[in-house]
């Protein structure tokens, strides 16, 4: 069996891209795989057509316990034309809750026949020390160990559709909480910037939702959806958040979930 395989992703800060690719790679068998980020503006205006000797690894990061919202409109334009598909989510090392079923739901919805699904653990996005380093060594084995299963299953010529964990209908998108219990809302919180900022240019071409000013990137002219590829990628750390709520839902979140999730998947 002998398909054209494509590493697809979303991935603002590389841990997705690194499940993806590896996995594409191994079930590539050392053809070269395409890669097709969708993580920018400008890589989601084209939608992507696929066909029956495609084979589509496809993932996104888990925000909010689900397929991150803002990328529903874009997953909806994909064209599977029966194409086979491996559905992959990269959460922070709390839960993945309902994300991979919702991608398998997705994928099914336009015309993938999806062969398998895993959900691993990548750096979370708000922290350094949630899931820190990962998807490390470890995470990568397992990876590989998913595409020999994977292989199998595909050179069977099994037709089974994977199922996944998760609830349906979907639970409510995960909210953080206040010391009361109370819900908050941190949808409208941007990052700040130090003056230490060399306008290098790294945030603006990052910024999964081309939301930051190029000619003053100091500037916020869009939506910020905290994917962390400002923060991260920033070379002299000039970009930070202070929301009270943010900083105190990231350290509850590194508080609880200490300990090392392993990923799971299904052929
Ligand atoms: C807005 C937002 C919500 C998130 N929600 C969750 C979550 O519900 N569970 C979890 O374990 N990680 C969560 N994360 C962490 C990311 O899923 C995780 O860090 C992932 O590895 C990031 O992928 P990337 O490196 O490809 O950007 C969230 C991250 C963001 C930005």
């Amino acid at each position: 069996m002998k398909q054209n395989v494509t590493a697809m992703y979303f991935s603002p800060t590389g841990t997705t891209e690194k499940v993806v690719r590896g996995l594409a790679e191994f079930l590539a068998e050392g053809d070269t795989c395409k890669t097709r980020s969708f993580t920018l503006p400008e890589e989601r205006k084209n939608p992507a057509v696929f066909g029956l000797d495609d084979l589509v690894v496809l993932g996104v990061p888990v925000y909010a316990g689900r397929v991150p919202n803002v990328l529903l409109p874009y997953l909806g334009t994909l064209e599977g034309n029966g194409a086979r598909a491996v559905a992959i989510t990269v959460y922070g090392n709390r839960n993945y809750d309902d994300a991979l079923v919702e991608l398998i739901d997705l994928l099914t919805s336009r015309g993938f026949r999806v062969a398998a699904a895993g959900a691993f653990v990548g750096e979370h996005s708000f922290s350094r020390t949630m899931g820190a380093g990962r998807p490390d060594g470890r995470d990568m084995e397992e990876v590989s160990r998913f595409a020999a299963k994977v292989k199998e299953k595909l050179e069977a010529g099994w037709e089974a559709p994977v199922s996944g964990a998760g609830c349906r209908p979907y639970r409510p998108y995960y909210r953080p909480k206040n010391p009361l219990g109370e819900f908050v809302d941190i949808r409208k919180v941007t990052p700040k910037t130090k003056e230490t900022c060399t306008r290098c240019m790294i945030c603006v071409n990052s910024c999964p939702m081309g939301s930051i000013d190029p000619e003053d990137p100091k500037r916020m002219i869009g939506i910020c959806i905290k994917c962390g590829a400002c923060v991260k990628k920033c070379p002299v750390g000039a970009k930070y958040y202070d929301d009270s709520n943010y900083l105190r839902h990231k350290e509850e979140l590194e508080a609880q979930f200490t300990a090392r999730r392993a990923p799971e998947w299904f052929v």
